[in-house]
């Protein structure tokens, strides 16, 4: 029995593992086209194009086999891209947005920063973020509360003692961000509420050097997309903020917005959120 069901997960395994081998071999492909028909000087270079032109080069001058990276590395890379961004970015949107909406008062103080910034007649862009304080606060309170990458693995390299508890060479260490973030010995009594303004006298960063607050992890094996992550996730609330004026369907109210959880990977919502936008700037922004 258990034989076979082995066998039915690698056979689900392979069809899987083909299907995204496709789609990886259709970007790759579309790049190489189109690198034939754009002259050098003509093209914005993405990160394929980056590890396409790598593809042919030694990394060994004198062995001409030994490339620094080829077809399998490529997607390999890829793919590592594309599942440690989208959906990390994506759970960090919908759980700001649901923050949001269930907080009126901060919403209003973001879409004023917005409005104040950025003006009511263009669209917020990538340059108008360093401006935007409030929002920073905004993202970090969402992070603190709900890490799309709620734990993080290690092991240990060494013997060592940490508070007093003995922890062996080559033991493999899980770090609770989600339980961190939610601990009121570091963050109060109001832990568990949704309250930017936390961080306004304090010099948290996100880059893993203040333990309480390592939304990205830290270190050498820390997130290599934390500013493509962190642009991603502020440019899409401010923008949606900024244009729109949210609110909940059938009359609920933000005490009725259900706020569970999904076990898994990134702990998104358990349902997504469902709100109704209505256009609040004026007239058509550029
Ligand atoms: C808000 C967005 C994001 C958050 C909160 C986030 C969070 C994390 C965390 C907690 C880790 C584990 C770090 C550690 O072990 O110390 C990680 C690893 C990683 N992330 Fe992100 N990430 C985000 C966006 C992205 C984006 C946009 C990319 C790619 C463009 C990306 C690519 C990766 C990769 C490749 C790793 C594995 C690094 C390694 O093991 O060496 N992430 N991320």
């Amino acid at each position: 029995m258990e034989h076979t069901r082995t066998q039915g997960l690698k056979r689900k395994y392979k069809r899987i593992g083909k299907a995204i081998d496709q789609v990886l071999e259709k970007i790759i492909k579309e790049h190489e086209r189109s690198s034939h028909v754009q002259s050098e000087g003509q093209k914005h270079k993405d990160f394929v194009d980056i590890l396409l032109s790598l593809m042919h080069q030694p990394i060994d001058p004198s062995d001409e086999k030994t490339h620094v990276v080829d077809r399998t590395n490529i997607k390999a890379i890829s793919l590592d891209m594309i599942a440690g961004a989208f959906e990390t970015s994506a759970t960090v949107v919908e759980w700001a947005l649901s923050e949001l909406m269930r907080h009126p008062r901060v919403m209003k103080n973001l879409q004023q920063e917005l409005d104040n910034v950025v003006g009511a007649n263009k669209l917020v862009e990538e340059n108008d973020l360093s401006k935007l304080s409030y929002l920073d606060i905004v993202i970090m309170e969402t992070l603190r509360l709900y890490p799309p990458g709620p734990l993080v693995p290690r092991e240990s390299t060494q013997d060592s003692t940490v508070h007093g508890y003995f922890i062996k060479k080559k033991t493999r260490i899980i770090l609770n961000l989600w339980a961190i973030g939610r601990d009121s010995a570091i963050w109060s009594n109001n832990a568990e509420e949704f309250f930017p303004e936390r961080f306004v006298d304090k010099s948290l960063d996100y880059r893993g050097h203040d333990f309480q607050f390592i939304p990205f992890g830290f270190g050498r094996r820390g997130c290599p997309g934390i500013n493509l992550g962190l642009t991603t996730v502020k440019l899409v609330v401010a923008q949606l903020v900024h244009c729109f004026t949210w609110e909940l369907p059938s009359n609920m109210t933000p005490n009725d917005l259900d706020m569970t959880e999904k076990f898994g990977l990134s702990t998104p919502r358990a349902k997504h959120l469902l709100a109704v936008p209505t256009y609040r700037l004026h007239g058509e922004a550029t």
